[in-house]
């Protein structure tokens, strides 16, 4: 995983953008992580699709902590970056970042690597045209 304070703006593409809302929170009114793991996978099977040509399905989530909480209304920004393309998979790091609600700065929140397999109409690998 990357240090946040050697990386100091986001690795990749934009790949999705939405805005963290009252329903994302838990009774304490914090933003969950399940909520962000959710938005990062949806950035990443947008990436690994347009990558596969097509279907892909999540085989892992590597290595993920959370750096900062998350507040509501912030909007929240995924960047994917292809780090290897295999037979049928395909790596890709989707970072989450936020502005900071004081000076508007960006902070990340959260990186992950993401492993998709590319996959056939009956769920099968499929090897990733090149
Ligand atoms: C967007 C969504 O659909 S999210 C839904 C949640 N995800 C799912 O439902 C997927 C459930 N899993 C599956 O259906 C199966 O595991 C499949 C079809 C994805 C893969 O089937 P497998 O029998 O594991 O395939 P196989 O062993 O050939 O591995 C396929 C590729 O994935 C890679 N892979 C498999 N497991 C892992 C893992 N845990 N970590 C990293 N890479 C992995 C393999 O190295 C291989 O890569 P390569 O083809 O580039 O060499």
């Amino acid at each position: 995983m990357n240090d946040i304070d050697d990386n100091p703006t986001p690795q990749g593409d934009l790949a999705l953008q939405t805005v963290a809302m009252p329903r994302d929170t838990n009774p304490s009114g914090d933003i969950f992580g399940g909520w962000l793991v959710s938005q990062m996978d949806l950035a990443g099977m947008v990436t690994a699709s347009e990558v596969a040509g097509g279907r892909v399905a999540t085989v892992a989530i590597e290595g993920m902590a959370f750096l900062t909480p998350v507040h509501v209304g912030a909007v929240v920004s995924c960047y994917c970056d292809v780090l290897e393309i295999g037979r049928s998979s395909i790596r890709i790091v989707v970072e989450v970042w936020i502005n900071s609600k004081h000076d508007g700065e960006p902070i990340k929140v959260t990186e992950g690597d993401f492993v998709f397999v590319a996959i056939d109409e009956t769920g099968r690998t499929r090897a990733i045209k090149r």
